[in-house]
């Protein structure tokens, strides 16, 4: 297992290199199957609701996402939701040390996609809102194969115009970050339900 900083330093040299960056290992298998149970307790509660699109998240269209989300909130957090969240945090102030992007704010919300659902083509950030400037996605799946889909595609824009696209599998434990207002992406339909936890680290007002 490589120390924290090692994985840090893996995602921020993805980010500059190639405009994403994979850390394979960010949750340990016992974290992963905590933080699934965690997401199915709430979701049983009733926490959960589909998911919006746009700034205010009230219009629901299952045309571009049917994912169910629930946003984490500070004063209600399980151990193992504050570890990760604590650690998300590390990083976040690790890339302000290393790459002076002024971040201030997190935001995390579980999401957990049906099976056949999905989420279209889209950038993270909001016209009317730019203070997102990098998403981070931990996925929650135990034993995911490349035949349960749910894929995430990456956009990748060439310098010849072109574009390239990157698909990741969504396995447990794996950290996916990159900058939200530069890189569109794509959540592929799966066979099982899909489930993560994702997050944007933000400037301040
Ligand atoms: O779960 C993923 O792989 C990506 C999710 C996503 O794009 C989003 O929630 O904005
Ligand atoms: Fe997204």
């Amino acid at each position: 297992m490589n120390t924290l900083e090692e994985r840090f330093e893996t995602l921020i040299d993805g980010i500059v290199e190639v405009g994403y960056g994979i850390a394979d290992d960010f949750l340990s298998a016992d974290e992963v199957t905590a933080l699934a149970t965690r997401l199915r307790e709430r979701r049983a509660q009733g926490q959960f609701r589909t998911a919006g699109i746009g700034n205010q998240q009230v219009t629901v269209e299952t045309r571009i996402r049917g994912d169910e989300i629930h946003w984490l909130d500070e004063a209600d957090l399980t151990l193992e939701e504050a570890a990760f969240v604590q650690r998300v945090e590390e990083f976040m102030h690790y890339v302000n040390r290393t790459c002076f992007l002024g971040l201030r704010e997190s935001e995390f919300h579980y999401a957990l996609y049906p099976p056949g659902t999905f989420y279209k083509r889209h950038l993270d950030q909001f016209r009317t809102d730019s203070r997102r400037k990098l998403s981070v996605i931990c996925y929650l799946n135990q034993d995911w194969q490349e035949n349960d889909g749910g894929q995430l595609a990456i956009y990748l824009p060439q310098t010849d115009g072109q574009e390239r696209t990157e698909i990741i599998l969504p396995k447990g434990g794996r950290l996916v970050c990159f900058e939200s207002g530069r890189l569109e992406h794509e959540v592929l339909p799966a066979t099982r339900e899909r489930l993560s936890l994702t997050g944007w680290l933000k400037t301040g007002a």
